[in-house]
């Protein structure tokens, strides 16, 4: 065994020391016979034998403590098997019962309580020098599952642990950590095992002044670390991004990690789409179903792509219908959250139309993307009526977890008779349709964030530019091999992952060079090849 744990009673967070060579066991304190080719296959099994997916969870999450080389090795090794425990669907059920499977510390938390003195608190982490990413959360909006308090943990570890698989960033230097300024889901307050404060969320002032208090001590305590903003509630998520973006190396995962995932897979989907009506990519119209941070995030990156196809930005931001819980979104229909007003329509001028059937019938769109968290919302009628507009309709059902999904591919195929060009957010089987396999894409920001912030930290940037989350698009969107193009697919295969990362984090770092952005002048005389093996040669392997 290569990792020596320190029991995590002794400092209450448990300390791993993976970067050791690895030490011959002490005769007699392991079996005689304990193969590791054969202790991987162990492990399988026994990961095999759970049938229930959150006891796969459990499982893992323990052998992640107690050995964290071989929970990597799974990951890397079965990545299409692991990911989909580890991470999106069945985190969202981790998550809903964190505290209930809850059994020691991993990450940080940081409540309301510990306002004015949260330096000191980041100052119990025990790997202060080694940390490079964090992922944060307030745990107010976790997937689509709504405010989960603590629980939120969770989604931050998940996360991390696709930092580690999927771009090879090292254990030690992640810091998942979960926000406590209270929960307003009143059966956790009521649960006598919740793990958070029992108390209900702050107000906007009190959260501002807790945000601009942690954010200071994050840069004080870790100059050389990059944070991630994971699933805040929509006004927050906008609000505190904009407010630290051109302060500190930070970006949000659920607007621009999304927004960059999915302008990849539309490209992908549109040229194929294209192909099969013959209408040029200027010509398509996109309708959102969900104008959230994740709807507006996304539009706000396809918009910008049609800039750079020559439109001007307001034929581009045309391009883009959204619609929220009370239907198309458009000027005259009143007071508008300030995220949605730059997307409304100004060519619509009522009555208002809440039917999705109505509003395809009025827009035409070429694509429909869904990131609403309402489940089965692109009904047969709505695929229909999507297949009867298009050749190749492009529908992204992007809601997670999978129960959430707006549609299955399984209908989605049926529907369109094979036709459609789908990816959700969580994972699908493929199907069998007219004597063809066809594939589900994943359209999920976990193909982004791992490269982005590997380039991110390898270039130490001072910030995340737009240019940036751009260049991880169009990278993820040009990794594809002929042989994945050749049977449809619209994002690459998972188990692809860590050639994927560096591919982008190359991409990354030039467009944080051309920003000005990057701290590491040494890169930029090196050429695209030799920055992509430094890149490879920084990555950590199980
Ligand atoms: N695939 C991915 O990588 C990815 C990334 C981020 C978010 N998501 C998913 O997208 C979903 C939304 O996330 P978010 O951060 O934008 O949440 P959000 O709460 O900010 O937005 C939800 C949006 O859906 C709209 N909505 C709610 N009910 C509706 C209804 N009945 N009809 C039409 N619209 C309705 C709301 O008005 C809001 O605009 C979540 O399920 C999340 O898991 C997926
Ligand atoms: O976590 C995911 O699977 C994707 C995304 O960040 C989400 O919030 O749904
Ligand atoms: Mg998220």
């Amino acid at each position: 065994m290569t990792i020596i744990l320190t029991p995590y009673w002794s400092n209450g967070v448990q300390k791993l020391k993976l970067s050791q060579p690895p030490a011959a066991p002490k005769r007699g304190l392991v079996p005689p016979q304990l193969d590791h080719e054969i202790h991987v296959q162990r492990c399988l099994e026994q990961l095999r034998s759970k049938d229930k997916n959150l006891e796969k969870y459990i499982y893992l999450s323990h052998l992640k403590t107690e050995d964290p080389s071989m929970f990597y090795r799974l990951c890397l090794e079965h990545m299409a098997e692991i990911t989909p425990i580890i991470y999106t669907p069945t985190v969202g059920d981790a998550c809903l019962n964190f505290s209930h499977i809850y059994r020691r510390p991993e990450g940080l938390y940081i409540s309301i309580q510990d306002k004015g003195k949260i330096g000191s608190v980041i100052n119990n982490w025990p790997k202060i020098d080694e940390a490079r990413i964090s992922v944060v959360t307030d745990g107010s909006r976790i997937l689509g599952l709504g405010d989960l308090g603590v629980n939120g943990m969770g989604i931050s570890i998940g996360k991390l642990s696709l930092y580690v698989a999927g771009a090879g960033i090292r254990p030690d230097s992640t810091i998942p950590i979960c926000l406590d300024l209270g929960t307003n889901t009143q059966r956790y307050l009521d649960d006598p095992f919740y793990l958070g404060l029992r108390q209900k969320r702050v107000g906007d002032a009190e959260m501002e002044a807790f945000m601009d208090e942690f954010m200071e001590e994050m840069s004080r305590a870790f100059p050389k670390l990059m944070i991630q903003f994971e699933d805040f509630s929509t006004d927050n998520a906008f609000k505190y991004l904009e407010r630290y973006r051109h302060k500190y190396p930070v970006f949000n995962d659920d607007i621009q990690g999304t927004g960059a995932v999915v302008l990849s897979g539309f490209l992908n989907a549109a040229k194929l789409s294209s192909a099969a009506s013959g209408l040029p990519l200027t010509e398509h119209r996109i309708l959102f179903f969900g104008a959230g941070s994740a709807g507006v995030g996304v539009a706000s990156q396809l918009m910008s792509f049609f800039t750079l196809l020559g439109m001007t930005e307001d034929q581009a931001r045309r391009k883009i219908y959204l619609v929220d819980s009370q239907g198309l979104v458009y000027d005259a229909r009143g007071h508008l959250a300030e995220h949605k007003k730059y997307f409304s329509r100004d060519d619509y001028r009522g009555p208002p139309i809440t039917n999705l059937l109505d509003i395809i019938q009025y827009v035409k769109p070429t694509a429909l993307l869904g990131l609403s968290t309402i489940s089965g919302a692109f009904t047969v009628d709505v695929l229909d009526a999507m297949a009867a507009i298009n050749p190749r309709p492009i529908i992204f059902p992007l809601s997670n977890p999978v129960k959430l999904s707006e549609c299955s591919f399984s209908d989605a195929v049926e529907i369109t008779q094979g036709r459609v060009l789908f990816a959700s957010g969580s994972p699908f089987p493929a199907q069998q349709f007219g004597g063809k396999t066809l594939y589900p894409g994943q359209g999920n920001n976990m193909y982004i964030f791992p490269g982005l912030g590997l380039g991110a930290i390898i270039a130490r940037v001072s910030e995340v530019t737009d240019s940036m989350v751009e260049a991880s698009s169009l990278g993820l969107a040009n990794s594809l091999t002929d042989e994945e193009r050749s049977i449809g697919l619209l994002y690459p295969r998972i188990e692809r992952i860590r050639e994927i990362s560096v591919f982008i984090a190359k991409e990354v770092i030039r467009a944080a060079q051309k920003a000005g952005v990057d701290r590491s002048p040494a890169l930029r005389t090196k050429s695209d090849s030799e920055l992509m093996r430094f890149i490879s040669q920084r990555m950590w392997n199980p």
